[in-house]
């Protein structure tokens, strides 16, 4: 059984004069553990395909399915990391990453514990006093991927959270994600328009078109890059050939044109 499925989901947006297609028939199933980047140019609707799997808007047709439906009930299953980190800034590092536990009045030893554990795996020991102000922008991204992590979400939704960083930090960062999330065998959808994270980061990108967004190809990333760090997947001869692969399709203008790969499913 897949861990995720969307069938046939297109979303409308409506307002009291018009409206706008933002997706159209988007169908893809995912596995558990599995990494999945959307790609695609801005506008083709990758936050609202990400919001939509969220269940933070209803999609106008078709079916989202969750294998862990009734954590996400429970607000348990998903975890959402965004360009912004949105920590609250009265409040300490430790505060914001034991917000998720406070709201469900689960603050106890072990998850103190657990806290000071990911902190430290993602380089932040002895900040736990400190205030957000106080650190550097890669340095709050990692604070927030902990708040994320700390609550155990079952699938991690990025939405472009190394975009907002500069170059030689979003590539540190990316190991550092991917790493973590392999470690923690976490299920993740990464929205991006970067094609070397795509590549870097992925198991598979699924490339969208836009107006309206739909998939234009689904491309699987090879096994060999796969075992690599993202750092090192960005060396390696098969990434530049996947990267000049998507680059073409991109640039072909032809937006009635739908092709898939096979094995995807
Ligand atoms: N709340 C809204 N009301 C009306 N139209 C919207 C709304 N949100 C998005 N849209 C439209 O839906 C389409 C898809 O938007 P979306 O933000 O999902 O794209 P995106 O690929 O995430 O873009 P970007 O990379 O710029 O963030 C666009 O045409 C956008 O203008």
């Amino acid at each position: 059984m897949s861990f995720l499925t969307l069938e046939h989901v297109t979303h409308y947006y409506f307002s009291k004069e018009s409206y706008v297609k933002a997706l159209d028939n988007i169908s893809f199933t995912m596995k558990e553990g599995e990494f999945v980047s959307l790609l695609g140019p801005s506008g083709c609707g990758k936050s609202t395909l990400l919001s939509i799997i969220a269940g933070i808007i209803p999609q106008t047709q078709g079916q989202v399915r969750l294998q862990q439906e009734e954590l996400i009930k429970q607000n348990q299953a998903i975890g959402y990391m965004l360009q912004q980190d949105y920590l609250f800034p009265w409040k300490t590092i430790i505060e914001n990453v034991l917000i998720g536990p406070k709201i469900h009045n689960n603050i106890t030893d072990e998850i103190k514990q657990y806290a000071s554990t990911l902190l430290s795996e993602v380089g932040l020991k002895d900040i736990e006093s400190k205030y957000p102000s106080e650190l550097s922008g890669g340095m709050r991204q990692r604070v927030a991927l902990v708040r994320t992590l700390i609550n155990d979400p079952k699938i991690l939704l990025l939405d472009e959270p190394f975009s907002a960083l500069d170059y030689q930090t979003k590539l540190k960062l990316e190991d550092l994600v991917s790493n973590l999330l392999k470690t923690y065998k976490k299920t993740a959808v990464l929205v991006t328009h970067d094609i070397g994270e795509a590549i870097a980061m992925s198991d598979r990108i699924i490339l969208l078109d836009s107006h309206p967004g739909s998939i234009a190809k689904i491309y699987d990333v090879p096994l060999e890059l796969r075992d690599e760090t993202p750092f090192n997947v960005r060396k390696h001869p098969k990434y530049q050939l996947l990267f000049d692969k998507v680059w073409e399709q991109l640039e072909q203008k032809d937006d009635s044109s739908t092709i898939r790969d096979d094995n995807h499913e």
